[in-house]
């Protein structure tokens, strides 16, 4: 799988947040209704935080085969496993426990372990995953994106892990387990969802091109960003 060196972005506008949600879950059906049709499976990661709970919420009412998904985690909080604010556990209750997904086929970072631990695992989960059709990303007041923080390593050398610890994180908990910047500019498809206008900060920032940890994101064909008016700097 190739990254670019320039990061080339789509922006998509909507007026609000419902229309946004909308037109997020037709899309995430159509990929996923092509990756099954074509390799007879469908593997997504997903995003944390609150953005994506209006998304995922409406994939429920989805018409797949959910047998042939297989989820992955983009980054998750070092908190005991049934933690509210874990964000598998946000995914599972918006979305996974209502739909008929394979346990087996599910796999949250396992960040109860600790951050070394995990990243080490998860890792070696990745490198076996057959492909990664689809990555969902949020974004946060200042800039980060899955656990990648402002004046943290992002892991963006070619070399660099695919999933790193994170420790100091200015969002608690302060320890994380996130994917790198090089591991989620590997898919095809990276959707970023922002909405609210306590974002539209950290979308100006990025916009003049300041190097925010969203900017390291550099999939070969390109990142999409879906976001309501709110969030939108003008
Ligand atoms: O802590 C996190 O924050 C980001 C952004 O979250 P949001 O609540 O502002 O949408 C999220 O993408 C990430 O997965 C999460 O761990």
């Amino acid at each position: 799988m190739q990254t670019a060196t320039e990061q080339l972005r789509r922006w998509h506008l909507y007026p609000d947040a419902d229309m946004l949600v909308r037109h997020a879950a037709a899309a995430i059906g159509r990929i996923a209704h092509e990756a099954l049709s074509t390799h007879g499976d469908f593997h997504l990661v997903l995003a944390g935080g609150s953005t994506p709970i209006a998304i995922y919420k409406a994939l429920r009412e989805l018409d797949t085969d959910w047998s042939a998904w297989h989820l992955y985690w983009g980054d998750e909080r070092c908190l005991p496993i049934n933690e509210a604010e874990r964000n598998s556990r946000m995914a599972f209750e918006a979305w996974l426990d209502h739909v008929p997904v394979l346990a087996s086929q599910v796999h949250p970072m396992p960040a109860e372990l600790g951050a070394e631990a995990a990243a080490s695992a998860y890792a070696r989960l990745l490198t076996e995953a057959k492909r990664l059709d689809l990555i969902h990303l949020g974004l946060g007041e200042d800039g980060h994106t899955a656990s990648l923080f402002p004046d943290h390593d992002w892991g963006e050398a070619t070399d660099a892990p695919l999933v790193l610890p994170v420790h100091d994180s200015p969002k608690p908990p302060p320890d994380r387990v996130s994917m790198s910047a090089r591991a989620l500019s590997q898919s095809p498809q990276v959707f970023m969802y922002v909405t609210g206008k306590g974002k539209r900060d950290a979308i100006r920032r990025w916009r003049a091109g300041d190097n925010i940890p969203a900017s390291a994101i550099k999939p070969a064909q390109g990142i999409d960003i879906w976001l309501d008016e709110a969030a939108w700097p003008g």
